[in-house]
């Protein structure tokens, strides 16, 4: 049964208690605009309330996972001209990102390609990350175009990994391939056969206690996560004084000029 919060760049299908939510933009290797951010919040919110619903995957249509921030995609400016960054992480990445990390049921995300920045965060914020062992990778890639971390990648990955680790990680914006991420302990489990490993796991938590699940995870989080809201408003308060940068604009235009970008510090 397909939910009717399906949209062209987010498609929610529910099956024997498992919602699969698929990010839907493969042409774009499912990158995030704002379609895809509100598609993302509509989904985790009814699959929520849906009792029908007692455990969610979430993975990418066609090669990748997710690209990250569409970077072709317009963005509003402030009145001084500059580009808002803070109003566009606020309005399409925090409230699809806020949704799944607060979802209620077992979240499991099924990591078919490459989870790059925002992409990567999504990876993160699930309960549990399957990798398929050749195709997928997770990049911290915000560096690389002149940004910081955001959507909370900088309380996500600190606390998977420890600071230090985090913010090497973040400055190289490598790629980190599935036995690394494993090695790491960002991600779960990897796999040769991703589609049978995340049917059997998601099969399993569909039968288990869903409330004492759903209790266990708002523990959990609000151990680990109880200033998510406000690391979420520190991130986008911080890449907003990242745009008055030459590095900034250099990193913008390398991209959409496909050449590496030639940093100078300013
Ligand atoms: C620097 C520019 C900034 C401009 C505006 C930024 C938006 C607002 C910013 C808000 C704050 C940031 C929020 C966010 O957290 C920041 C990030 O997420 S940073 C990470 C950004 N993502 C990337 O840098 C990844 C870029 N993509 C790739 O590396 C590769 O495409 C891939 C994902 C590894 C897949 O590689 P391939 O399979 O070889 O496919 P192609 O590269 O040929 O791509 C196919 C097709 O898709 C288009 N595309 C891919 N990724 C994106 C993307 N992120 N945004 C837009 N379009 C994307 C690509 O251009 C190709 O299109 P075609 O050329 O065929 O028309």
């Amino acid at each position: 049964m397909t939910l009717d919060t399906s949209t062209d760049s987010v498609n929610t299908d529910v099956k024997s208690g498992i919602a699969t939510i698929t990010l839907n933009r493969p042409d774009r290797r499912n990158a995030w605009d704002d379609s895809l951010g509100e598609g993302l919040e509509s989904a985790f919110t009814a699959t929520a309330f849906d009792d029908s619903v007692r455990c969610i995957v979430l993975t990418g249509a066609g090669s990748a996972f997710c690209s990250g921030a569409d970077l072709a995609a317009g963005f509003p400016s402030l009145p001084s001209g500059h580009d808002d960054l803070t109003g566009t992480l606020r309005r399409r990445f925090h409230p699809g990102f806020l949704a799944m990390l607060d979802s209620p049921k077992p979240v499991i995300a099924a990591v078919n390609g490459p989870a790059i920045g925002a992409g990567a965060c999504l990876a993160l914020a699930a309960d549990i990350a399957i990798m398929d062992r050749q195709h997928a990778y997770l990049q911290f890639r915000f560096s690389a175009i002149g940004l910081m971390p955001d959507v909370g990648a900088t309380a996500l990955l600190a606390e998977a990994v420890g600071a230090q680790r985090a913010i090497e990680i973040f400055m190289l914006a490598e790629k980190l391939g599935a036995e690394r991420c494993a090695e790491l302990g960002l991600v779960s489990r990897i796999t040769d056969d991703l589609d049978t490993d995340v049917h059997e796991l998601a099969n399993r938590l569909a039968s288990g206690p869903t409330a004492a699940f759903a209790t266990t995870k708002r523990a959990v989080r609000a151990w680990t996560q109880s200033q998510m809201a406000c690391q979420l408003e520190l991130e986008a308060a911080l890449q907003q004084s990242l745009i008055a940068t030459q590095d900034w604009r250099e990193g913008r235009s390398a991209f959409l000029e496909h050449r590496m970008p030639t940093f100078t510090g300013k």
